[in-house]
């Protein structure tokens, strides 16, 4: 009798940018400075031609897989889910071996039903480890894209890790002006500049965004690399004062902060929260401290999909305090944390 294959969860990156924002020049400088890893790529493009297979390195150990079925929102979960099984299925026949896998989804793609598969099915969810979120932002057209295309807001709002691009054609003082737009839009992102995709792969691979581990790191500091010179962590992480919102553009950041909570009111809220404003609320993360137990409670969702999980244990039971932090287009906060503090156990 032969033993079975154990594989490790296959570690997966979401990559995505709007149109023209350097994520196939991106995936190029990772291929050729990475000749020793097994990469699959998955590619959805919009429409049915796929050009982007072709602008892919081809002389390097990938494999790529098409999924050129145009309607992203709908089709693409049934798409990707069923690529992704096939590869799994290769994977365990030993007919396939690869150690990691990027998708890079159509520049005109929400992210939104893309994340959810990962949560949704079984399989995948046993399988794959999503590691990040990594959007592009091409800052010589970020503003306009903004101004015309919902998408690209939402792309911003969606992502662990942003990687501002073309910074080489626009002044100094543009390229603050646009990093500062896009950290209103989304403040938990670290942002990383990169010209040409040169920047190394520990920027934007093996990033853990998706692991319930109990740092809530809400990042309000910029992360600016400079390619051509020694990667200095010259990164602030400072917590979120009292400011809750940012108010440039329609999605924001808000942030709920309390003592420990009463398990029971705060899964209501929660259920209340999502059901209500779920399709508005792009990404959200806490970190919960709940009234007689020694354990963190971790909850993640997207959209309407959520996941609760405990952490490990506060170490100190007098500095229980719960976050939580919801990107979403904009909510009654006001209301809502009248709703968040009544869950504060008694
Ligand atoms: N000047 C400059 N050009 C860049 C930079 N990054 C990418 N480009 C160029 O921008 C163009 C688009 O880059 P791609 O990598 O194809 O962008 P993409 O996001 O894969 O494009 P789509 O698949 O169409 O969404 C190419 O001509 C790249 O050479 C950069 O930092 N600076």
């Amino acid at each position: 009798m032969t033993n079975p294959i154990i594989l490790q969860p296959l570690p997966v990156t979401l990559l995505t940018g709007f149109l023209g924002s350097g994520k196939t020049t991106l995936i190029n400088h990772l291929l050729e400075n990475n000749r020793n890893e097994k990469i699959i790529i998955i590619e959805n493009e919009f429409g049915q031609i796929n050009l982007d297979s072709d602008l892919l390195n081809a002389h390097c150990d990938i494999q790529i897989v098409e999924m050129t079925n145009g309607c992203i929102c709908c089709t693409v979960q049934g798409e990707l889910t069923n690529a992704l099984h096939k590869l799994h299925a290769q994977r365990i026949a030993g007919e396939l071996t690869f150690d990691r896998l990027i998708i890079e989804t159509t520049g005109l793609a929400d992210p939104a039903p893309i994340i959810q598969t990962f949560f949704i099915d079984d399989l995948i969810r046993e399988t794959i480890k999503l590691d990040a979120i990594i959007t592009l932002v091409d800052a010589q057209h970020i503003l306009q894209h903004l101004n015309e295309h919902r998408v690209a807001l939402s792309q911003i709002g969606f992502a662990d890790r942003i990687i501002v691009t073309k910074t080489d054609c626009i002044s100094e003082q543009q390229k603050n002006e646009i990093i500062s737009r896009i950290n209103k839009i989304n403040n938990k992102a670290a942002i990383i500049v990169a010209i040409n995709g040169q920047i190394p792969k520990s920027q934007w691979i093996d990033i853990h965004s998706f692991d319930l581990n109990d740092d809530l790191i809400i990042n309000k500091g910029f992360l600016v690399i400079n390619p051509l010179k020694k990667i200095e962590t010259n990164f602030k992480i400072l917590p979120l004062q009292n400011q809750t919102q940012s108010w440039t553009d329609n999605i924001c950041s808000y942030l709920f902060e309390a003592g420990e909570l009463d398990l029971k009111k705060i899964g209501s809220f929660m259920e209340n929260l999502v059901e209500q404003y779920g399709n508005d609320m792009l990404r959200y993360k806490g970190v919960l401290a709940i009234k007689d137990n020694p354990q963190r409670l971790i909850v993640q969702g997207v959209h309407k999909v959520v996941g609760f999980d405990y952490g490990s244990s506060w170490q100190d039971p007098s500095e229980k305090i719960s976050r939580l932090v919801v990107i979403s287009r904009i909510l009654p906060f006001d209301d809502l944390n009248q709703e968040f503090l009544k869950t504060i156990a008694s």
